[in-house]
C-alpha cells in the first residue's frame, strides 16, 4: 500500500540564517529574551529600584546607540543596492527622538537625574562592541544581523510582558508598550529581512562573523539585564 505520508516529496520549507542560528543558540536567545528582571516585570514583582537603574543605564546606552543606527543608514544609502533600506533605518532613527524624550518623562516621573548618571562595566562593554561594528571593515551583512538583533530583544521581551496573563504594574506599562507595540514588531521585521536578503548572499567567512556577532550581541543583552537586576 501506498504511503500517503511520504508520497509526496516536497522540498522542506526555507528557513532564513538568523531563524537558523537563533536554534542553535536557542538557550542565549531565551537567556536574554525571558530574563528574570523582564520576567519579573511581566508578573509584578519588579523591585523598583531596579528598574530605576535599568532606567538611567538604558538612557545612556540609546544615547550610544544614535550614532550606531546613523552609521548604519550611511551604510544602507551606500552598500545596500536596495533603495527602501534606507526608508527602514531611517525610520528607527527617527523613533529614537521620541525614544529620548520618553526616557526624559520616565525620568522625572521616577526621580531619576540623567546627569549625574554614570555607564556601569555592562553598559560601557556594550556600547564599545557597538563603536567596533561601525569600524568600516565591518560588512552590511553583519552590521544589519547585529542592528537586528539589539532591536529585535527589546522587542520580544517587552512583548512578553503584555502578554496574555500579565501582571505587569500599570506605571511600567509604558516601558511595555514602547518595545512591544505591534508597529515595533513590524519594524525589527522588516530589519530581519534585509539582514537575511544580505546574508543569503554572504561568503562563509561572512556569515562566520554574522553568527558571531548575533551571540555577542546576546551575551551583551544579557549582561544588561543583569547589571539591571543588580540595582545601584
Ligand atoms: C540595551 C538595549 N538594547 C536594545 C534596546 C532597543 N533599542 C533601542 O531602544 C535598548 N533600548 N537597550
Amino acid at each position: 500500500m501506498k504511503n500517503l505520508e511520504t508520497s509526496s516529496m516536497e522540498e522542506p520549507e526555507k528557513t532564513g540564517m538568523i531563524d537558523t542560528w537563533l536554534d542553535k543558540h536557542s538557550s542565549i536567545y531565551t537567556a536574554a529574551t525571558r530574563h528574570a528582571f523582564v520576567v519579573s516585570i511581566r508578573d509584578g514583582s519588579v523591585d523598583l529600584s531596579s528598574f530605576r537603574t535599568w532606567l538611567g543605564q538604558d538612557y545612556l546606552f540609546v544615547r550610544g546607540f544614535v550614532p550606531f543606527v546613523a552609521n548604519v543608514l550611511i551604510r544602507a544609502g551606500k552598500e545596500s543596492g536596495e533603495s527602501s533600506d534606507m526608508e527602514v533605518v531611517l525610520g528607527g532613527l527617527a523613533s529614537l527622538y521620541d525614544e529620548i524624550e520618553w526616557f526624559k518623562r520616565e525620568g522625572s516621573k521616577w526621580n531619576v537625574d540623567f546627569s549625574t548618571i554614570v555607564p556601569q562595566k555592562a553598559n560601557q562593554e556594550y556600547r564599545r562592541f557597538l563603536e567596533a561594528l561601525m569600524s568600516s571593515g565591518v560588512k552590511y551583512a553583519v552590521i544589519m544581523t547585529a542592528f537586528w538583533a539589539i532591536e529585535a530583544v527589546y522587542q520580544e521581551s517587552f512583548a512578553h510582558c503584555l502578554e496574555d496573563g500579565n501582571k505587569t504594574p500599570a506605571e511600567l506599562t509604558g516601558a511595555c508598550h514602547r518595545w512591544g507595540n505591534d508597529g515595533f514588531k513590524q519594524y525589527c521585521l522588516s530589519v530581519k529581512n534585509i539582514a537575511e536578503r544580505c546574508l543569503e548572499n554572504a561568503s562563509s567567512e561572512v556569515l562566520a562573523e554574522a553568527e558571531n556577532v548575533l551571540v555577542r550581541v546576546l551575551e551583551h543583552e544579557v549582561a544588561f539585564w543583569e547589571m539591571s537586576r543588580g540595582g545601584n
